[in-house]
């Protein structure tokens, strides 16, 4: 049995197979803004993205990814808590069954509907999957979704969404240019985590940004259309595919503004 979402293999049962579940930097967690503490060192976040590196978007059965060639400095997070150049990888999104849930990273207990992931890795390391094995390996940027205006960057995902219904399914997704899902201000939050999912290493710089995008509630209607299955099983919506905050266990969470 795989890892999933569901009751009998959802994120209280991943220790059973990954025990670094209980480990001592797990993601996401529950960001208390007054307990932040404001580092004037923290740099601004410098993303200089490529929309030419955009390869395709794919449905893995856990949620949808955007993938990107990753073979040149072309799309980089510089910056910000970080030093030197990480890469993007892939983004993709974590959301709920209905708009009040669906965030892995909650704000002072508050739940947004989705959370956006942009992965990049380190070119200290030769590839995603070495960079995925160290401790200062990856860095995520992340971002809240809340519903309140259209978002025509967004809707350009959404429309590909009729080919990666199921698990398993790709198809290319040329010329995107991921900055257009950006808030426009990128005051964040930063604190050492690990993957939200399996294998759930702890090699990620967290970077979660303060100012949520907007979709409207029924641009998030079209994520729970996806399925969790793959064409010919019994059709399991996806929704649901966030994993619950996670014990402090002594972090501190640095904030960029004041
Ligand atoms: C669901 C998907 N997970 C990732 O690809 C993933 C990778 C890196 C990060 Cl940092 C994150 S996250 N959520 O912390 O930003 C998620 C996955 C996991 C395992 C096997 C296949 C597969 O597709
Ligand atoms: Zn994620």
């Amino acid at each position: 049995m795989s890892w999933g979402y569901a009751a009998n293999n959802g994120p209280d049962k991943w220790a059973d197979n990954f025990p670094i579940a209980n480990g001592p930097r797990q993601s996401p967690i529950d960001i208390i803004p007054g307990e932040a503490s404001f580092d004037g060192g923290l740099k601004p976040l410098s993303l200089k993205y490529d929309p030419s590196t955009c390869l395709d978007i794919l449905n893995n059965g856990h949620s949808f990814q955007v993938t990107f060639a990753d073979d040149t400095n072309s799309s980089t997070l510089t910056d910000g808590p970080i030093s030197g150049i990480y890469r993007l990888k892939q983004f993709h999104f974590h959301w709920g069954a209905s708009d009040d849930k669906g965030s892995e990273h909650t704000v002072a207990g508050t739940k947004y509907p989705a959370e956006l992931h942009l992965v990049h890795w380190n070119t200290k390391y030769p590839s995603f999957g070495e960079a995925a094995s160290q401790p200062d390996g990856l860095a995520v940027v992340g971002v809240f979704l809340q519903i309140g205006d259209h978002n025509p960057s967004l809707q350009k995902v959404l429309d590909a969404f009729g080919a990666i219904k199921a698990k398993g399914k790709q198809t290319s997704f040329p010329g995107f240019d991921p900055a257009t899902l950006l808030p426009a201000c990128l005051d964040y939050w930063t604190y050492d985590g690990s993957l939200t999912t399996p294998p759930l290493l702890e090699s990620v710089t967290w970077i979660v940004c303060k100012q949520p995008i907007t979709l409207t509630s029924e641009q998030m209607a079209k994520f729970r259309c996806l399925l969790f299955s793959a064409e010919g099983e019994a059709e399991c919506c996806m929704v649901d595919n966030y994993r619950p905050p996670q014990p402090l266990k002594g972090r501190s969470v640095r904030a960029s503004f004041k």
